[in-house]
C-alpha cells in the first residue's frame, strides 16, 4: 500500500511562503495569461491559475481572444505586454488554433517573461545548466520529489511521453539530479517491459489509464501527469490510482496531484521576475 504524494497540500504550504514574500514586496508581481478560442480543458486551468494569483497577491489580468485572431495580432499584443512594466510573467495558453504558429508565439515573448520556459532560449540555458525560467510541470515535480526525499541519484527513472513542455524537461531535470533516464513514447515497443524497470515512473502521454499495475515495479514512485475525461465525464489520470497505489511506493493522485504543483510553480517564477 503506497503513500499519496499530496499535491494539493505541498501547493498550498508553498502558496502560504509566497503570500507572505509577496506582502513584502512594494511592487507586486504581475501575470498575464493570453487564452485564444473556447478550448473547454483550458478553462479549469485559468479559474485555478486566477484563484491562486488572487490568494497570493499577485496582480493577475486574463486576456481572452476570439479563435478569429490573427497570428499576427496576437504577436502584437504580446510585444505590448513586452514593454509592460506591470506584467513580469506572460503565458500563452496551449494549445492554440490550427492557423497559429505556435513557434512564432512562443519565440515573442520576451524570454525574461517567460514564466512557462517555452522559449527556445530558455531551453537551451536549462540543457547547459544555466537554468533561469524552468517548465512548469517537471518544475513542480522535482519539488514534490524534494518534499517526499525522493533521491534519483543513481536511480532509473523512465518518463513516458517526449513533449517539449512535459517529457522532454522532465527528462533532463531528471538527468541533472544523477538518475539513469529511459524515455518511452508512442512508438515505444513493449512499453510496459520498459516501465517495469523504473524506479522512478513519470507518466504524461494524455490516455486515460493507460498505466495499470502491470506495468510497475513494486515499489516505484510513480508520477501522474495526465488529465483526461473518463466516459463519465470525471478527471482521470493517465495511470489507473486505484490499481497502481498498492504496488508504488509513492504515487500522485489525479486530480490533487500535479496540477496544484504546475500553478504553484508558475507563481514562484512569477515572484522570482519580479524580484529581478
Ligand atoms: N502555456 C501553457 N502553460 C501551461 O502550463 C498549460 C497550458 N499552456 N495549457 C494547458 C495545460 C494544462 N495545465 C494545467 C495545470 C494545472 C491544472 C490543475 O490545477 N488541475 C487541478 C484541478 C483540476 C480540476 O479539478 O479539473 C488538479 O489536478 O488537481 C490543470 C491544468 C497547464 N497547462
Ligand atoms: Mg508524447
Amino acid at each position: 500500500m503506497g503513500e499519496i504524494i499530496d499535491g494539493r497540500k505541498l501547493a498550498d504550504e508553498m502558496q502560504a511562503n509566497m503570500a507572505e514574500t509577496v506582502a513584502s514586496m512594494v511592487k507586486k508581481p504581475g501575470l498575464v495569461v493570453i487564452i485564444v478560442g473556447e478550448n473547454p480543458a483550458s478553462q479549469t486551468y485559468v479559474r485555478n491559475k486566477e484563484k491562486t494569483a488572487v490568494k497570493i497577491g499577485i496582480h493577475s489580468k486574463i486576456d481572452r481572444l476570439p479563435e478569429t485572431v490573427s497570428e499576427d495580432e496576437l504577436v502584437s499584443l504580446i510585444e505590448t505586454y513586452n514593454q509592460d512594466d506591470n506584467f513580469h510573467g506572460i503565458l500563452v495558453q496551449l494549445p492554440l488554433p490550427k492557423h497559429i504558429d505556435e513557434d512564432r508565439i512562443l519565440l515573442a515573448i520576451d524570454p525574461r517573461k517567460d514564466v512557462d520556459g517555452f522559449h527556445p532560449f530558455n531551453v537551451g540555458k536549462m540543457m547547459t545548466g544555466q537554468a533561469e525560467m524552468i517548465p512548469c510541470t517537471p518544475y513542480g515535480i522535482m519539488k514534490m520529489f524534494e518534499a517526499y526525499n525522493v533521491d534519483l541519484n543513481g536511480k532509473h527513472a523512465v518518463m513516458v511521453g517526449r513533449s517539449n513542455i512535459v517529457g522532454k524537461p522532465m527528462m533532463h531535470l531528471m538527468l541533472d539530479a544523477n538518475a539513469t533516464v529511459t524515455v518511452a513514447h508512442s512508438r515505444t515497443v513493449d512499453l510496459a517491459a520498459v516501465t517495469k524497470e523504473a524506479d522512478i515512473l513519470v507518466v504524461a502521454v494524455g490516455q486515460g489509464h493507460l498505466i495499470d499495475k502491470s506495468y510497475v515495479k513494486p515499489g516505484a514512485v510513480v508520477i501522474d501527469v495526465g488529465m483526461n475525461r473518463s466516459p463519465e465525464g470525471k478527471l482521470i489520470g493517465d495511470v489507473n490510482f486505484e490499481e497502481v497505489k498498492d504496488v508504488a511506493s509513492l504515487i500522485t493522485p489525479v486530480p490533487g496531484g500535479v496540477g496544484p504543483m504546475t500553478i504553484t510553480m508558475l507563481m514562484d517564477q512569477t515572484i522570482r521576475n519580479a524580484q529581478k
